[in-house]
């Protein structure tokens, strides 16, 4: 079983907890904590193999949410902000700053998720604005799952695609995957009567209108993918 190691960080309150458990139901085991880092197992089936997923939960309250240590034992970060708060998002900018100052690995994929979209009328930070993401709702469990599945897939083919050391294999599968993906979801969208939509620039709709749009980012910043996938709507 190959282990694949992740962290959250964001804000106060911005939902970090609230997403990992989303994510992890009925599969995590251990409690929902706030007041310190929390660490979840999980086994999760990604294309037939089984991986064996560790998600560290951090807490805000602590003054420096991401040192060397943490960084050096992630594979993957997951940085969360509020969609209702201007301060978390400069804060997750920060984080990624701060992950890309403490790592010394080339290749670190960040999953940025806006989080509490289900209070769009209460929006402070643009979709518009600052680098790609997903938005999701922990809250209504929306998009959620389809942001940590669609990570973790392009986290694990780029891991493979790193110990074959070829840079541009590895651009180029990572489009195929996003190809796949995209079909899948819109398979799926389509099944679902058309709950969810997606427009020309990649931003997922549901029932309700905008509520995501998505892409990983290595820590220079660099766009890892440009999914096509559909909204699943409530995963
Ligand atoms: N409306 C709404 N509330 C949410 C959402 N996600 C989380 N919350 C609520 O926001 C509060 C904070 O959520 P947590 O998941 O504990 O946030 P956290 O970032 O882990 O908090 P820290 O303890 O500061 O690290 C809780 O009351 C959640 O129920 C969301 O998508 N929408």
């Amino acid at each position: 079983m190959t282990a694949l190691r992740i962290i959250v960080l964001g804000g106060h309150m911005v939902g970090k907890s609230a997403a990992t458990v989303r994510f992890l139901t009925k599969r995590f085991i251990g409690e929902y904590s706030s007041d310190t880092d929390f660490l979840y197992r999980s086994s999760i089936k990604e294309e037939g193999q089984l991986i064996d997923v560790e998600v560290l939960d951090t807490c805000a309250k602590h003054i420096h949410p991401v040192d060397e240590a943490k960084a050096s034992w992630a594979d993957a970060f997951v940085v969360v902000h509020s969609i209702l708060s201007r301060e978390s998002f400069i804060l997750a900018k920060d984080l990624i700053q701060a992950i890309r100052n403490l790592r010394s690995s080339a290749f670190t994929p960040v999953l940025l998720l806006a989080n509490m979209t289900d209070l769009d009328h209460r929006r402070q930070v643009m979709t518009a604005e600052g680098r790609e993401y997903f938005e999701v709702s922990a809250a209504e469990d929306v998009c959620v799952a389809l942001a940590f599945r669609t990570f973790l897939h392009e986290v694990r083919l780029a891991q493979q695609q790193l110990r074959s050391s070829s840079l541009k294999r590895r651009r180029s599968s990572l489009a195929t995957v996003s190809r796949r993906l995209g079909a899948m979801f819109g398979k799926k969208d389509s099944a679902n009567g058309g709950a969810g939509a997606s427009n020309s620039n990649g931003i997922c709709s549901g029932g309700g209108g905008p509520v995501a749009f998505h892409s990983l980012t290595d820590i220079n910043g660099n766009r890892k993918s440009s999914l096509d996938s559909k909204d699943v709507g409530k995963t």
